[in-house]
């Protein structure tokens, strides 16, 4: 009576409903309420188990291979699939999240910011690297103003900060008010005439010039002469000793002359201590900075200023990346600049990242259309799911050894654990970090009473107009001077007399989300959960799980979709983390 079954997979003996109806009747009930069955089955030994698991010819679950097979499905999203749970041998704690931006650079944890002027400016860029990501400054800007973001986050951290701000006898209260607000730092040290290497008169801090009534005293007046300092040639740790014991918050180091050399400041000393995982350039104290720039002849002269002022990584800031325009300027690059990593895109097939990849990238950066606030895909008909771009173009990539971001469409934690498993080494998110702390921008508080911020898409009308508005790039001096308030690389789109703007992006607002000191912290732990249930001690470990076909995954029907989420609930709170 019983049927044999073959799934393909195993060859499994299950009873027919027939037989399932005749076992029922004859159950019968014991006194103790318990159903025995007389039927006696037969059922294999529980010691056998995982020996039994072995007999079936293929593992639970479909590879990636079968996930991605774009025959039978077509283009993927995250939503359209999970990763099946394996064993849990191991605290999520050690999990490590360790992965590579660039050919050159690895950071601690895989997160970085969208180039968008809504999301990364110096505050967020110096944050996602001090978290262990690194945030790309936005290009809809002057030069001389990206430049400047670009020293903020240069100078945020040092050991011995060389190239301090110095300022003279002369200058006032209300310039050294002007200088915190520039900077974000108040403490400046006064010397003789002004500059470094001149004998240190005093150090002027915040504290000092804060609730001076004549904003135009000389800071003479108001600085603190009573200096603790030290000899050049000290060592790090000797210097951060006399800081720690000396209850300042700056040292000055000076020459035998008592000139200044450079000087260590405390608020960085706190800084070491509560950044573990920062992302410094090797072998300096400097945190990693990255930057956009568009393909227009006008953006080498803005990359030689970014280079000026110290940056490692710059982003090819593109929605369709594989261009002329791109292939040309990644070979410029390459060649004017052998030490800086470039990172090109953005692509979404193996043919895009091969032009790319063989023009000389050292990353690249997937995404058409995924993002938040983008209407590429609705507009331009062009562009492609997000899970399928990143699982094909890394791939590929992969072979090369040119790590790659998974950019635009990032929600929540689980998106970020599927783009990894797909083979990204990074994840970029704009939307997410938009209404935080960090990013550009007050909050507003809604009609809901609720705070949010604006987020806009880089191709959106509002955008788009704020480009237009800066004329022409030019190297002339009167337009470099008329761009200053404004941004001269990005009248790229319009230079050759656009009449009509076509957006690709939306413009709105975002809930707050608090600073990405806690969010940040957050979406890592919650990484670290998910690789603890899904058995993965690390990215690397998943990355290759997926690809030897020892990490599963799944469909997600549209009511499997409904069924992961929160159902049959009113009045829903939720809060992601505390
Ligand atoms: N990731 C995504 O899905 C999307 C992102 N965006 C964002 O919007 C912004 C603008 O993106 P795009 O419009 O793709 O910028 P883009 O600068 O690549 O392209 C704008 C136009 O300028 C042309 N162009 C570029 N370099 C040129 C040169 N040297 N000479 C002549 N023409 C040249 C391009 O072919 C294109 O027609 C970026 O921040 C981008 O990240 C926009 C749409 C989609
Ligand atoms: O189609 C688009 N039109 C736009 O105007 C636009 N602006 C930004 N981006 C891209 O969106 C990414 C951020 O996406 P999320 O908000 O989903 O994180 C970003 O990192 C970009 O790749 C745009 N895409
Ligand atoms: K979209």
């Amino acid at each position: 009576m019983d049927s044999m079954i073959s799934n393909g997979d195993h060859e499994v003996v299950k009873p027919t409903q027939s037989d399932s109806a005749a076992i029922n009747d004859t159950k019968s009930t014991m006194s103790n309420g318990v159903h025995e069955d007389q039927n006696e089955e037969t059922y294999e030994d529980i010691s056998k188990a995982l020996t039994h698991l072995k007999s079936y010819k293929t593992r639970d679950g479909i590879s990636i291979d079968q996930l991605m097979d774009n025959t039978q499905i077509g283009g993927l999203t995250y939503n359209d699939f999970l990763l099946l749970p394996g064993y849990i041998g191991f605290p999520a704690s050690t999990v490590d999240l360790t992965s590579k931006l660039t050919r050159n650079i690895t950071l601690k944890t895989p997160f970085t910011s969208s180039p968008m002027d809504t999301v990364t400016e110096s505050n967020m860029a110096i944050h996602m690297a001090l978290l262990g990501g690194v945030g790309v400054v936005h290009h809809n800007c002057s030069i001389e103003e990206q430049a400047e973001m670009i020293m903020k986050v240069k100078r945020f951290e040092n050991g011995f900060i060389l190239d301090p701000i110095v300022i003279s006898p002369s200058t006032t209260v209300a310039e050294a008010r002007a200088l915190k607000e520039r900077w974000g730092f108040g403490g400046f040290p006064v010397t003789e005439n002004g500059t470094l290497r001149s004998k240190l008169i005093g150090i002027v801090t915040p504290r000092d010039t804060q609730f001076h009534h004549d904003a135009s005293s000389p800071v003479t007046e108001v600085m603190s002469t009573d200096l603790v300092t030290a000899r050049e040639g000290i060592s790090l740790s000797e210097a951060n000793d006399i800081l720690s014991r000396s209850k300042k918050g700056k040292l000055p180091i000076v020459d035998a002359q008592g000139n200044l050399v450079s000087i260590l400041s405390r608020s960085d000393l706190m800084k070491n201590l509560h950044y573990p995982l920062a992302s410094k350039v090797p072998g300096t104290k400097q945190l990693l900075s990255a930057a956009a720039i568009g393909t227009r002849e006008a953006d080498k002269e803005r990359l030689s200023a970014l280079v000026e002022a110290g940056l490692d990584i710059v982003i090819l800031d593109s929605s369709q990346g594989n261009s002329m325009y791109q292939i040309e300027m990644i070979q410029w690059i390459k060649k004017t600049y052998p030490q800086l990593q470039v990172i090109g895109g953005n692509v979404v097939t193996r043919d895009q990242a091969a032009s790319l990849i063989a023009a000389g990238v050292d990353g690249l950066r997937i995404g058409m259309g995924a993002g938040s606030a983008c209407i590429t895909q609705e507009v331009m008909a062009v562009g492609r799911p997000q899970a399928t771009s990143v699982y094909r173009v890394t791939e590929f990539a992969a072979k090369f050894g040119v790590p790659c971001i998974a950019d635009g469409g990032i929600q929540n934690v689980g998106h970020i654990v599927k783009a990894l498993s797909l083979g990204a080494s990074t994840i970029m998110m704009g939307g997410l970090l938009a209404a935080t702390t960090e990013s550009p921008g007050a909050y507003v508080v809604g009609p809901d009473g609720q705070l949010r911020k604006t987020y806009r898409g880089m191709g959106s009308i509002d955008a788009m107009e704020d480009k237009k508005a800066a004329g022409p790039a030019s190297n002339s001096a009167a337009n470099k001077a008329a761009n200053t308030a404004k941004n001269a690389g990005t009248a790229r789109y319009f230079s050759e007399g656009d009449k009509l703007l076509v957006a690709q992006g939306v413009s709105g607002s975002v809930l707050d989300r608090g600073s990405i000191t806690k969010f940040l912290p957050y979406l890592m732990a919650g990484i670290q959960h998910s690789l603890q249930d899904i058995g993965v001690q690390s990215l690397r470990e998943l990355q290759k799980g997926v690809r030897s076909g020892k990490v599963r995954f799944e469909f997600r029907t549209a009511s499997a979709q409904a069924e992961g989420n929160v159902h049959g609930m009113v009045g829903v709170e939720k809060k992601l983390f505390s």
